[in-house]
């Protein structure tokens, strides 16, 4: 990382403001990027910021293959605009049928890189998800065998826990047991939003990580009713108590290599979000590094964000960091309203509101 100080006229009067922050290319842990027309809207916005992306299965019907995720890929790479660089990571969906040779051949096909745990009915999408860990337990051994990561949607879906308790509760009834298993299983806790999972995972081995996204160390759970009700700060899991949002700035900020940039970018069209049943999910791909920058200097740890955006992810998933850099400028914008989503619209986070980092092209 290398910061400048442009208050170089009067070095002793002012504190140090960063102004401008260039970092290795950073990547995204956890992406929705859909497919067809939606796919070409929202793939530029993450390709110009990013170097790669795990691109999360949650299709209709869902990856489940290696077939299907290399034609997924060559969709994804088809959409890509002129001259990006940008590489999509995939994963395969795991259900109750996955086999041990599925597993094993999406290892040997070196495009794989993760396979995702939704449990059944958890999240957008998830209708094909694991009913219940035995079931998924061949698949599960292969893959501690042959060090494929396991990528986990870690909340219960028992209706009768509370929403803002699925989380932690999963720890426990599902996190530790199938870890007791298989102790060597290379693990990520997707889109952490509580202090309990924030320890768990800091004061779990190495082979445990996770991903924290910029909107839940940007908001807590007030931003979900302010002046009424707000479906565009709607995702799952829901966002959380403050105390859990400073112990997740805590977890990204705290230098440890256990955890890592996942946006969970997850875009729904105008009318799907803003609806008497509306979807899970926001889009933050237009802004990803920018409100990251926020939030980290927020904490006054700008200096950490290298490591979280751009250096953590790599290292847990056996991957070289990406060799070129982007440049943040801190320069105020305004996010549009909304975007393009193929024949739809889509309301950005902050639509409309500033934003005080800005990538440079
Ligand atoms: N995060 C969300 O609220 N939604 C995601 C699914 C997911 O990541 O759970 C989506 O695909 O829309
Ligand atoms: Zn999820
Ligand atoms: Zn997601």
């Amino acid at each position: 990382m290398i910061p400048a100080c442009p208050d170089t006229a009067s070095p002793d009067k002012e504190p140090k403001r960063m102004t401008t922050l260039t970092l290795i290319r950073p990547d995204d842990w956890h992406l929705h990027l859909r497919d067809g027309a939606a796919l070409a809207a929202v793939l530029p916005d993450t390709a110009r910021q990013m170097g790669r992306a795990i691109i999360m299965p949650n299709l209709k019907p869902p990856v489940t293959t290696v077939e299907a995720a290399a034609a997924y890929r060559a969709r994804i790479l088809a959409a890509l605009p002129a001259g990006s660089r940008f590489e999509p990571l995939m994963t395969l969906y795991l259900t109750d049928n996955t086999s041990a040779e599925e597993v094993r051949k999406a290892r040997a096909s070196g495009f794989v890189h993760g396979i995702k745990l939704y449990p059944a009915g958890a999240t957008t999408n998830s209708d094909f998800g694991v009913s219940s860990i035995d079931k998924a337990m061949p698949a599960l051994e292969a893959m501690a065998e042959c060090g494929m990561p396991l990528l986990v949607h870690g909340e219960v879906t028992d209706p009768a826990i509370d929403i803002f308790d699925r989380e932690a509760v999963f720890i426990e009834q599902v996190f530790q047991p199938l870890l007791a298993r298989l102790p060597s299983l290379r693990v990520v806790f997707e889109h952490i939003t509580t202090k309990d999972a924030a320890e768990y995972v800091a004061s779990a081995p190495d082979n445990i990580a996770a991903t924290i996204t910029a909107h839940h160390l940007l908001m807590n759970r007030n931003a979900i009713f302010v002046g009424g009700i707000r479906p565009h700060h709607y995702c799952l899991p829901v966002l959380k108590r403050e105390l859990h949002r400073q112990a997740l700035v805590q977890a990204a900020t705290s230098g440890s290599a256990k955890f890592f940039l996942g946006t969970d970018s997850a875009p729904h069209a105008r009318h799907a979000k803003e609806a008497a049943c509306g979807c899970a999910g926001m889009y933050t791909a237009n802004a990803a590094i920018e409100l990251y920058a926020e939030a980290f200097e927020d904490a006054a740890a700008l200096d950490k964000l290298e490591a979280f955006a751009s250096l953590n992810g790599p290292a847990f998933y056996g991957l070289a960091p990406n060799a070129d850099t982007i440049t943040l400028v801190k320069e105020s914008w305004t996010v549009p309203a909304e975007l393009s989503y193929g024949d739809e619209v889509l309301v950005p986070l902050r639509a409309g509101e500033a934003i005080h980092w800005r990538m440079q092209d």
